[in-house]
């Protein structure tokens, strides 16, 4: 890993990261002068590529001449054509060997270049998707992002094999075939002038109406494959209402359709790959006839026949492909400007030069704060004020879209105040490095979010040196021991994709493990609404009480006994805190927290 690395980098000053996004900055809205500048320090290796492959090649383009200087000795009773011949076959042979060395190496230096380009770009982005806000990863598909990183990654590299590799792969191939043709004779060359462009443009023409209808049938494929999964999910639903002979018919009509639109693309496969086969021989033909027209004339020598039959071929075909390779550079030009899309994204959390924060208290100050969201004119937060003491816990309750969950996003540093000032100990949340904040800080999601490991790996998730005595105490503090006693692998167990294995109260608990295993001075919690039955809920509630003693906590509280328990409640409407108070305070006021607590009995 460390060696390829080693034999991949850029060798610049800066992380490879930047480097990545300095490219993007320097050549933006020009796409091929950044897929230039990716390679830098690279292109030495797109030259051993090149070199090599001419190589590699060599025999492909001697052997016609080979052959047409045998056929020549022969015809011309040269005295010397057995030692002509032998010296000929053993260049050959020699030049046949060469390939497999030279592909190697080929291989080797193309793939050195373009895989360091593809890994240094995915590591860009996942990089920049590290820093990139949330609010821009709420508003953008996460399937969208994966697509950028998998595929459009894959399309540049698409591309640059085919700009530095395909492109000159043809390039040599005509160059070498013109060259020959043009030292032997002018006016074959002259016919290879005329004749190539029609033939190639012939070619491609049937080969395109052959890829739409191919095109077609893919994706009608694709359609009949997203049905038969739709209807093996829907199997439970379709048992229960008897509705089996009605998705059976359903099916067999999509079935058909495919089948009709196979039969039309094998039909016109048949037919225009046999024109498109039958344009490019007749066109050899005339090839054949020409020059054998110049050699009945002495114009060239018997022997040259076979080498421009075999030449006009190669052009021919390289030409085509050429017109082929158009789509895919489309593609990635395409996939270049989208991964520029986030790399160049300014939407990004900036902590650099802001105070670290060293320790942290826990005492909080909403002063006037005032927030909406981007894609929304109206006031989330109106005028917020608020003082959390350090150690306390507060409950914010609420109607639904009344702001709980927003202000625990301010907590957190996710969104900043429009107005008005965050205060963590009296320092101004705007202006600290969020990540040294953070390590004091710990959050619990309304869904917990697992993922795919053991319970001990979930539970210390970003926590290094965690002692057996620590993880221990969490166990006990978060009510897992009966539950890890129970599974036969433990702590080692595996949870499953998302946790899936376990249930939700379960999956809490691992939750309230890794809030406490980081001994946070502040805590976010926003309560899970699902009901729990009352054991599950009793063992998250003691677990709850463990994880907030003593230190700072947010709850966005659905369950009444977390209500009760907390140590100042914060009544949310119209964007601020319309009651404050215990709970026995404000059940004495008889004011909304009142209303919403007759309403909830
Ligand atoms: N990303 C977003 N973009 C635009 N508007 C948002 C966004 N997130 C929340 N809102 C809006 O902000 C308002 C407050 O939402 P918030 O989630 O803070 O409410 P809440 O009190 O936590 O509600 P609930 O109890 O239902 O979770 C709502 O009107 C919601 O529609």
């Amino acid at each position: 890993m460390k060696d390829f690395e080693a034999k991949t980098s850029p060798k610049k000053k800066m992380d490879t990261e930047s480097w990545f996004i300095e490219c993007y900055r320097n050549n933006q809205g020009h796409p091929l002068r950044t897929l230039m500048h990716l390679y830098k320090g690279n292109y030495h290796k797109f030259v051993m590529a090149v070199i090599c492959f001419f190589a590699k090649h060599a025999c492909v383009w001697v052997l016609p001449i080979i052959t047409a200087n045998i056929i020549n000795d022969v015809t011309a009773h040269n005295p010397d054509t057995f030692r002509n011949i032998l010296f000929y076959s053993i260049l050959e042979a020699g030049l046949i060997l060469l390939n497999i060395p030279m592909n190697y190496l080929y291989t080797s230096y193309k793939s050195l270049a373009t895989r360091y380009a593809e890994t240094g770009l995915r590591k860009a982005l996942i990089r920049k998707l590290q820093q990139l806000s949330i609010s821009y990863h709420v508003e953008t598909q996460s399937g969208r992002l994966q697509s950028k990183i998998m595929r459009d990654v894959e399309a540049v590299e698409g591309l640059s094999t085919q700009l530095f590799l395909s492109i000159l792969n043809i390039a040599l191939n005509i160059g070498v075939a013109l060259v020959v043709t043009i030292s032997k004779s002018r006016i074959v060359f002259i016919f290879f002038l005329l004749t190539t462009p029609v033939a190639a443009i012939t070619m491609v023409t049937f080969r395109n109406i052959m890829k739409k209808r191919n095109t077609e049938f893919r994706k009608e494929m694709e359609e009949t494959s997203a049905r038969v999964m739709e209807m093996v999910e829907l199997v439970p639903v379709t048992r229960a209402h008897a509705l089996e002979d009605e998705e059976v018919s359903k099916m067999s009509g999509q079935l058909f359709a495919v089948a009709e639109k196979g039969y039309k693309l094998d039909l016109i496969q048949a037919l225009f790959g046999s024109v498109g086969w039958a344009v490019f021989q007749i066109f050899q033909v005339i090839c054949l006839a020409f020059t054998g027209y110049l050699a009945i004339g002495g114009k060239i020598q018997a022997g040259d026949i076979t080498l421009y039959q075999s030449y006009f071929a190669t052009v021919v075909n390289q030409v085509s492909s050429i017109v082929t390779l158009l789509p895919t550079i489309a593609k990635g030009i395409e996939s270049v400007n989208s991964i520029g899309e986030v790399l160049l994204s300014e939407d990004i959390e900036n902590n650099e030069g802001k105070e670290k924060l060293e320790q942290v208290t826990g005492t909080f100050d909403f002063e006037d704060v005032c927030f909406h969201y981007k894609n929304n004119e109206h006031n989330v937060l109106n005028h917020l004020n608020l003082h959390v003491k350090a150690g306390e816990t507060i409950a914010l309750v609420g109607e639904s879209g009344a702001g709980k969950s927003t202000i625990l996003n301010l907590v957190i540093g996710f969104h900043q105040a429009e107005s008005g000032k965050v205060l963590i100990d009296g320092k101004d949340l705007s202006k600290i490095d969020l990540r040294t904040y953070r390590k004091h800080l710990a959050v619990v999601p309304q869904t917990s979010i697992l993922f795919s490991g053991t319970i001990r790996d979930n539970i210390t998730y970003g926590c290094e040196n965690v002692s057996e005595e620590q993880l221990q105490n969490v166990i006990k503090a978060a009510n897992l021991s009966d539950l890890i006693a129970s599974l036969p692998k433990g702590l080692d167990t595996m949870v499953g994709e998302h946790g899936g294995k376990l249930s939700g109260g379960q999956r809490q608990r691992i939750s309230i493990a890794r809030a406490l295993i980081r001994d946070p001075k502040v805590i976010v919690l926003d309560e899970a609404t699902s009901a729990l039955d009352s054991i599950s809920e009793k063992l998250i509630q003691q677990a709850l009480n463990n994880l907030t003693e003593g230190r700072t906590t947010f709850i966005v509280a659905h369950r009444l006994s977390t209500i009760r328990d907390a140590d100042r409640i914060a009544v949310i409407a119209d964007g601020h805190c319309t009651e404050y108070g215990t709970y026995d305070e404000l059940m004495a006021l008889k004011g909304e927290f009142y209303q919403l607590k007759q309403i909830q009995s």
